[in-house]
């Protein structure tokens, strides 16, 4: 274990010398005492530029996927990197409740405002007319950022969001890209996985007890709905919590906890026919899944890159064992939601959200405006 100092060096070297790195938290839930895995902040250097891609999900190593799985999934194999250890100590920072410049920019007429609304209100008409009941929308913000040290912003990450999985990528080929997202896709240890459904949105007002409205319980329902319906005939003893309220930085969502242990047949398989049935769900893309893919397609007029898309862990080895056994093994996904991609001097951030019938579209893009705070927050 390095010394924090010492840790965010080596990683700062790395990015200067222009090669491939990825540093990363996973969440530490409220109330849990720092010690053991927790609170782990784990690099891997990768030692020359070389871009490894996925061919079936059996690599092991951190991958880093995008929203449309036609894309290459970029792995960083653990065999061609080095693996850096630290911890960071502290309180958490304040996550924030709103500013001044956030209730600005709700209500300004930007051009920004005016095309968000415009593609929500086509989304809510295509919901009303045809079989799309789900699609969630979204859009990219530019923002000055004056600060040159990629590596600070990640710390402030950090610091801020203990309860998100913060990560900072980097690649020639992909970019450099940070994020804190409260949504797990999918943990795998061994034959025990472990999902969530989220979706929901609400500012965080100083209490997790709210009750939720229609719209908000409906939206995150078919999220939970069609994740089980993927896992249905792949796993037993499917285990689903009840919905309750999780905070994410300045944000609460609704989440539904959902665990389960693989059936034998799917033990023994890679993670890649499970992922293809998760990803991307409803509380990303939409549903039915192929309608809202081609809804987003066609109206969002941008590229979501590696937006909405999965990173993290796959198929670390548990304890030393054979490799080939599939019960020693762990992978742990999450979806790259509350992200941004550095691009010189700005920072360009992703935000989205989930429409229904009954979704108002200046709520949905004060929506995005709360959401992009959760990176605005650590920019400078
Ligand atoms: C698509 C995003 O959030 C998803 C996760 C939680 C709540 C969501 C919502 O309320 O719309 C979204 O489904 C995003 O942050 O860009």
């Amino acid at each position: 274990m390095l010394a924090a100092k010492n840790f965010f060096t080596q990683i700062k070297q790395q990015y200067d010398r222009g090669l491939p790195f990825v540093a990363y938290r996973k969440p530490v839930p409220e109330n849990t005492v720092i010690s053991g895995e927790s609170g782990v902040i784990k690099a891997l250097l990768q030692k020359d530029a070389t871009l490894h891609v996925v061919k079936d999900f059996s690599e092991k190593g951190f991958v880093f996927s995008p929203f449309d799985q036609k894309g290459q999934t970029v792995l960083m194999p653990y065999s061609d990197t080095e693996i850096l250890f630290s911890r960071l100590m502290g309180k958490t920072g304040d996550q924030g409740k709103g500013n001044k410049k956030e209730e600005e920019e709700i209500k300004t007429n930007s051009a920004d405002r005016e095309k968000h609304v415009t593609l929500v209100r086509k989304g809510v008409e295509a919901i009303r007319k045809g079989k799309l009941e789900k699609v969630v929308l979204s859009r990219n913000e530019s923002v000055p950022i004056s600060d040159n040290d990629p590596i600070s912003i990640f710390q402030r990450l950090l610091e801020l969001y203990r309860d998100a999985f913060c990560y900072i990528w980097y690649h020639p080929e992909t970019g450099l890209w940070l994020g804190a997202t409260p949504e797990t896709l999918l943990h795998i240890r061994g034959c025990v996985l472990h999902t969530m459904a989220l979706a929901g949105t609400r500012k965080f007002t100083g209490t997790t007890k709210v009750k939720w409205g229609e719209k908000e319980k409906q939206e995150q329902q078919v999220v939970t709905d069609s994740i089980v319906d993927s896992l249905r005939f792949r796993v037993k003893s499917l285990k689903i919590s009840a919905a309750g309220t999780h905070r994410a930085g300045n944000l609460i969502h609704i989440k539904t906890d959902i665990q389960a242990t693989l059936i034998p047949e799917y033990k023994t398989k890679n993670i890649a026919p499970l992922l293809h049935s998760l990803h991307p769900t409803p509380a990303v893309c939409g549903f039915p899944k192929e309608e809202a893919k081609r809804f987003i397609r066609e109206n969002e007029g941008y590229d979501r890159s590696f937006y909405a898309g999965f990173l993290g862990e796959l198929n670390v080895d548990i304890t030393p064992g054979p490799v080939t056994d599939p019960h020693n093994r762990d992978s742990a996904l999450y979806v790259n939601l509350r992200c941004m991609q550095i691009k010189g001097d700005s920072a360009l951030l992703y935000i989205g959200g989930g429409i229904t019938r009954d979704s108002v579209p200046e709520s949905e893009w004060e929506e995005t405006v709360h959401k992009s705070q959760t990176m605005k927050r650590v920019l400078r």
